[in-house]
């Protein structure tokens, strides 16, 4: 029997991509509420207990109410996937990031409530996690992680925005040093100490670039940046959607390349003689950042 999935929020970007990727499968079966009812808190209600799993797709506080309703719900209530950033460090959540370490594909599949992991929070943790966990970098290192994102990253009022013509070509943004990923990233990277976080966005639609620059004889052991990609292919090892790419000897990296895909790249780029070294994951915002990894964590959850 198909698996019953309410996304609420279907009409903003994630849902859509969400609602996209579901749409040609044999094993999920879409309930929708329809669009002028989309706020409609009784028929929200109503459609939440008729389903297996709710997709939440909406701003915090929204995702909030929806939550709430499903407690009100007890048994009846569905088995929630939630994509905003309400719930990243919640007790009783499961943080949706299946290659964070080993076993947690599977405390995914059993989980009643996931927080799909953020976009940044992604490539951030993707890149940390793994070398904290080799004693590569110190809990308390200190770290700057920069990032650029497409801007349908704002959703859609920033895409709004920007496909009218009003916003500039580059941007940094969050320069007061409170991003709301900046949680998520120290509590699954397992830092102590805060990272300095300095996103951007620049004027094309999707993609992103995470990027952390790292001075070799700063880290624990001095070691060389071939043991850095080391520890990444032994953790990525038979992960179906990261990888880890030999840098390019260009030195370049293009932003867009993975737009369209469900998939991470993680590139050590690196000058030995200078002891420097930048780690980089590349990612569409809305796919492996967004939707896509909603996908794959309802399939572990659904055991597709
Ligand atoms: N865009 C991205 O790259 C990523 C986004 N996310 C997260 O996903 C969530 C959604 O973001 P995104 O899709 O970009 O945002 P959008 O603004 O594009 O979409 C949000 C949608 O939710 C709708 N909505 C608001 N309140 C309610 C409600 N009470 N009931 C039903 N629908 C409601 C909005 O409708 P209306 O506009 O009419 O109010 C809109 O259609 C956010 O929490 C964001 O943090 C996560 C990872 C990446
Ligand atoms: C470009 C842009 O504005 N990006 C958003 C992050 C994307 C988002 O809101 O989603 P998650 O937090 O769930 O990843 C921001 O910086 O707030």
């Amino acid at each position: 029997m198909a698996t019953k999935v309410f996304i609420d929020g279907d009409a903003g970007t994630t849902g859509l991509e969400i609602r996209e990727r579901l749409a040609a499968r044999a094993d999920i079966e879409i309930v929708a509420i329809p669009f002028e009812k989309r706020k409609d808190v009784e028929a929200k209600r109503a459609i939440l207990a008729s389903v297996d799993v709710a997709i939440l797709c909406l701003p915090d506080a929204a995702a909030k109410e929806t939550v709430a309703l499903c407690a009100a719900l007890g048994d009846a209530a569905p088995r929630l996937l939630d994509a905003s950033t309400a719930h990243r460090v919640a007790p009783g959540w499961v943080y949706g990031f299946p290659e964070l370490c080993a076993g947690q594909a599977e405390a995914v599949a059993a989980a009643k409530r996931v927080a799909n992991v953020g976009c940044y929070a992604t490539g951030s943790i993707a890149l940390l996690r793994p070398l904290v966990d080799a004693g590569l970098i110190q809990p308390d290192q200190p770290l700057t992680i920069n990032a650029v994102s497409g801007y349908s990253g704002g959703g859609r009022q920033m895409i709004e925005a920007y496909e009218k013509g009003e916003a500039p070509a580059f941007e940094l943004y969050a320069l007061g040093l409170e991003h709301k990923h900046i949680p998520e990233i120290m509590a699954y990277s397992k830092l102590t100490a805060r990272p300095l976080f300095v996103p951007s966005v620049g004027n094309f639609r999707q993609g992103m670039l995470v990027s952390i620059p790292l001075a070799l004889d700063a880290l624990p052991g001095k070691p060389k940046a071939a043991d850095i990609e080391a520890a990444y292919r032994r953790h990525y090892a038979g992960a179906p959607h990261v990888r880890v790419v030999e840098a390019p000897e260009t030195g370049r990296l293009d932003a867009l390349a993975l737009n369209g895909t469900d998939d991470m790249e993680i590139f050590v780029f690196a000058n030995e003689a200078q002891r420097h070294t930048v780690l980089v994951a590349r990612l569409d915002n809305l796919g492996k950042g967004a939707s896509g990894a909603a996908v794959q964590n309802l399939d572990l959850m659904t055991g597709a």
